[in-house]
């Protein structure tokens, strides 16, 4: 089923977290059979964190040539480098550390301490990006995009009834006020994350089935944000049973 959007129950957050990870481990390596790099999306928020340790601690991970993948965020927290609040520091310390990688395979964000405003840190991201262009476009083809999906619906720090979901001119938008704390950040656009070949979303808990279910009951993008995502190739929303609630049963696929 190519390009449709699936969704793959699985009974507890252990259980999803070690699934995702098994996956993603056996398509980088297949990937990396047939292509040079693989340029891959991490995010932040619970679920992100959990899937990179479950890498971290999965003995196949050895097997991967790391110094031929490339790691991406989708969004980020305007805080300064180093602080608990990053998204990058997040997934250093779950998994990244742990990699024998090229510094130059790493992207995070400027942080807010970098001496760049807000506006010139998503220009400085864009930038970066478009040094990876592929296919004609500023910015990389991304292999996989990991998404965490909020109980409002958003994804990275595209957020409902904001403008940021709706921009499509650039691939990457600084973010005020934003209904979730840190209010300032950057985040990939919507554009950038539907060229992608895959989308995983990421999502666990009873807080997230409203807004799962409006999704894939075709609510608008504004509304949900989640609901305007589609990679190329896939998208797969991973999800626990309590997120799966309000899912239509034609659409489930059960992990168990
Ligand atoms: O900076 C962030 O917080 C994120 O990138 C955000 O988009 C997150 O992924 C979702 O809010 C889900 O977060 P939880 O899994 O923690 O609910």
């Amino acid at each position: 089923m190519t390009n449709e959007r699936r969704v793959l129950v699985h009974p507890d957050k252990s259980a999803l977290a070690g699934s995702v990870a098994a996956r993603f481990i056996t398509k980088v390596l297949d990937l990396l059979d047939v292509q040079e790099t693989v340029h891959v999306v991490l995010t932040g928020g619970s679920m992100g964190g959990a899937v990179l340790e479950a890498v971290r601690n999965s003995p196949a991970h050895t097997s991967i040539d790391w110094s031929r993948v490339h790691f991406w965020w989708g969004d980020e927290r305007w805080v300064p480098d180093g602080d608990a609040e990053r998204n990058d520091r997040q997934s250093r310390e779950a998994l990244l550390d742990s990699l024998d990688l090229p510094e130059g395979h790493v992207h995070p964000f400027p942080a807010s301490d970098s001496g760049l405003s807000l506006d010139d840190a998503a220009t400085a991201y864009a930038n970066e990006l478009a040094r990876f262009g592929m296919d004609g476009l500023p910015h990389p083809v991304f292999d996989i995009v990991f998404l965490g999906v909020g109980p409002d619906g958003h994804i990275a720090s595209l957020f409902p009834h904001r403008s940021g979901i709706q921009v499509v001119d650039r691939p990457v938008i600084a973010v005020r006020q934003s209904p979730k704390p840190p209010p300032e950040r950057l985040s990939l656009t919507r554009p950038v994350i539907n060229a992608s070949q895959r989308v995983w979303l990421v999502l666990a808990g009873a807080d997230k089935a409203s807004a799962l279910g409006l999704a894939l009951a075709g609510a608008s993008r504004d509304e949900v944000p989640v609901a305007g995502i589609k990679g190329r190739r896939r998208t797969v929303f991973f999800v626990d049973r309590d997120a799966a609630a309000e899912v239509p049963e034609a659409l489930i696929a059960r992990d168990y």
